[in-house]
C-alpha cells in the first residue's frame, strides 16, 4: 500500500526540494527512514524490506545514527555461564556475543567450561583513563618548552575548565609531547561508567579555550592523533586507554587433557612460538591469537563503539606449564574502551546484552559497571585464547571451522 506522505516526500527529495538528511524535520523518524529506504532501494535496485524490519524506536536512535534507513541484525549467542572473581564483576554469568563467525561462540563456550571446571577466572581493571590529545602550533622549541611549563603550573585551571562541562568526568593528568613546533597534550580523564569519548572531547575543548586565552599557542586540531582513537598505536598498548584489564586462570592438567585434548606444555609452546615470536616478527601490537574476536562480539552485543575494537586488540596472552604440571593462562588488554551508559548502550537489544551481564547503566560506585564490563570481556577473551590455542595444539582449527562455520 502506498502512503501519500511517503510518496509526496519521495517526490520532493527527487526534485531537490528536501535533502535526504532533512527528512526528519518534516516527518517522524520512522517515516523519514522509510522514505530514505525507498529512495535507496529505487536507485540501487536492492530489496531493502528486511532492512526495514528493525526492533528499536527510530526516534530513540537519533543520537546513534544519521540518514537512517533501517537496521542490520547480527545473530546473538551466549558463552558460559562462567564463574568470575573480579574487582567489579562477580558471579556466574553468561557472556553475550554477537557475531557472524561460526565456531567463535562454540570456542569461547568451550573455554568458559574449562575455566569453570578450574574454579573460575580472576579479573581486575588495573588502570583507567580515557584520553584526548589536541595538537597546538607554537613558534619554536623554546615556546614549546614554555607551553609545557605553563601546562605543568596551570593544571588546576585546566582541570576546572574541563570539569565544568561534566558532572561525572574527572581530569586525571595532562601529558605533554613536543615534536618541533608541535605540542601535543594528552588529557586523561576518569569517565566513570561512560566510554567517554564525547565527554572528554567536550571537556578537553573547554580546557583548550582556557589555554589559548592564556598562552601564545594556537590549537590546530582538538584531536592530534596522540589520543589515539580508532587507529593501531603503541601509545595505547604501553600507556593504556579506557580500561587496562587482566584476566587469568590456572587449569589442572587433567582438565586440559580431557576437555582441550592437549597438554599444558603444548599450549605454552604454541603461545610462545605463535603469539610472542610470530607476533614480534609480524610487527604486531597484539601478542595474542584472537582477542579481537571476543572484544568485537561483546562490543556488538552491548552497544560499544565497534571501531574501538582496534584498541581492544592490544593484548598480550601468556601461558606456562606450572611446576605442578598444570596450565597458567592470562590475557592483559591494555586499552579496552567500554561504557555501560551513553553511546549505543541505550538501544534496546544492546541494553538487553548489558542486562545479561547484570551491569546496565550507572554503577554504584560510579565506574564500577564499566569496570565490570571490561572484566567480563577480558574473561571472554581468555576463554577464546585457551580454546583456540588448544585447537591448534590438537590440530582441530580447520576441522572445527569446516564443521561449524560453513
Ligand atoms: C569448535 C570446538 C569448540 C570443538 O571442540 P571439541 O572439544 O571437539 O568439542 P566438544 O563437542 O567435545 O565440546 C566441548 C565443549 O565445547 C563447547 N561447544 C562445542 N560445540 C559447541 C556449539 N556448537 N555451540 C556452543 N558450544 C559448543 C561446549 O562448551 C562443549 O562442552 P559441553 O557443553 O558439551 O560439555 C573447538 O574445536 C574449538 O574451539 N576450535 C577453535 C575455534 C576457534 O577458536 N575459532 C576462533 C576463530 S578463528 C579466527 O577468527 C582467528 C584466527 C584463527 O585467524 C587467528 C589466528 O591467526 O590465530
Ligand atoms: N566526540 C568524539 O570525538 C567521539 C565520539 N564517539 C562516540 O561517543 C559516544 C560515547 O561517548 P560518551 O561520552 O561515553 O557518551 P555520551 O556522549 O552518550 O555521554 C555520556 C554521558 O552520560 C552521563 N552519565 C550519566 N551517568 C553516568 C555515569 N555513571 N558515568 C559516567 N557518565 C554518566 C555523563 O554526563 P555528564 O558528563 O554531564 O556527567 C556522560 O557525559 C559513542 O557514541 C561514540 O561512538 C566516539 C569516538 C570519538
Amino acid at each position: 500500500m502506498t502512503d501519500p506522505t511517503v510518496e509526496d516526500l519521495l517526490e520532493r527529495v527527487r526534485e531537490g526540494e528536501v535533502r535526504l538528511h532533512e527528512l526528519d524535520d518534516h516527518v517522524d523518524a520512522e517515516t523519514a527512514a522509510t522514505v530514505r529506504r525507498r529512495l535507496v532501494a529505487d536507485r540501487s535496485g536492492a530489496d531493502l524490506d528486511v532492512v526495514g524490519e528493525y526492533a528499536f524506536d527510530a526516534a530513540a536512535a537519533d543520537p546513534n545514527i544519521d540518514n537512517m534507513i533501517g537496521g542490520v541484525q547480527v545473530p546473538l549467542g551466549v558463552a558460559g555461564p562462567v564463574a568470575v572473581d573480579g574487582g567489579a564483576f562477580e558471579g556466574d554469568r553468561f557472556l553475550p556475543m554477537a557475531t557472524t563467525e561460526g565456531a567463535l561462540v562454540a570456542s569461547v563456550n568451550r573455554g568458559c567450561s574449562v575455566v569453570d571446571a578450574a574454579g573460575g577466572a580472576t579479573a581486575r581493571v588495573t588502570k583507567r583513563g580515557m584520553t584526548r590529545a589536541p595538537v597546538f602550533r607554537v613558534a619554536d622549541v623554546a615556546e614549546a618548552e614554555a607551553l609545557v611549563e605553563w601546562v605543568r603550573d596551570n593544571e588546576p585551571a585546566l582541570r576546572a575548565a574541563a570539569e565544568s562541562t561534566t558532572s561525572h568526568g574527572e581530569l586525571l593528568d595532562v601529558t605533554p609531547y613536543v615534536v618541533g613546533n608541535n605540542v601535543y597534550l594528552r588529557f586523561r580523564f576518569d569517565t566513570k561508567d561512560a566510554m567517554g569519548m564525547n565527554m572528554v572531547t567536550i571537556a578537553t575543548g573547554e580546557a583548550c579555550d582556557t589555554l589559548e586565552a592564556e598562552t601564545d599557542a594556537e590549537l590546530v586540531a582538538l584531536s592530534g592523533n596522540l589520543c589515539s582513537d580508532k587507529k593501531p598505536a603503541a601509545v595505547n598498548a604501553v600507556e593504556g586507554r579506557g580500561r587496562s584489564v587482566t584476566a587469568d586462570v590456572e587449569i589442572p592438567r587433567e582438565v586440559v587433557e580431557a576437555r582441550l585434548h592437549t597438554t599444558p606444555e603444548a599450549i605454552a609452546e604454541i603461545n610462545t612460538r605463535k603469539n610472542h615470536v610470530g607476533s614480534a616478527k609480524a610487527g604486531s601490537l597484539g601478542f595474542n591469537a584472537h582477542v579481537a574476536n571476543a572484544v568485537a562480539a561483546m562490543f556488538l552485543a552491548t552497544g560499544q563503539d565497534a571501531a574501538q575494537v582496534v584498541e581492544g586488540s592490544n593484548a598480550i596472552t601468556t601461558a606456562e606449564a606450572t611446576a605442578d604440571g598444570d596450565l597458567y593462562v592470562s590475557v592483559s588488554i591494555a586499552s579496552l574502551e567500554v561504557g555501560t551508559v551513553g553511546g549505543g548502550t541505550k538501544l534496546p537489544t544492546q541494553a538487553a546484552g548489558l542486562d545479561v551481564l547484570g551491569i546496565r547503566g550507572g554503577g554504584d560506585p560510579a565506574g564500577s559497571n564499566a569496570d565490570a564490563l571490561a572484566e567480563a570481556i577480558a574473561v571472554g577473551a581468555l576463554a577464546g585464547e585457551l580454546s583456540l590455542l588448544a585447537a591448534l595444539g590438537s590440530r582441530h582449527l580447520a576441522s572445527a571451522h569446516a564443521d561449524l562455520g560453513r
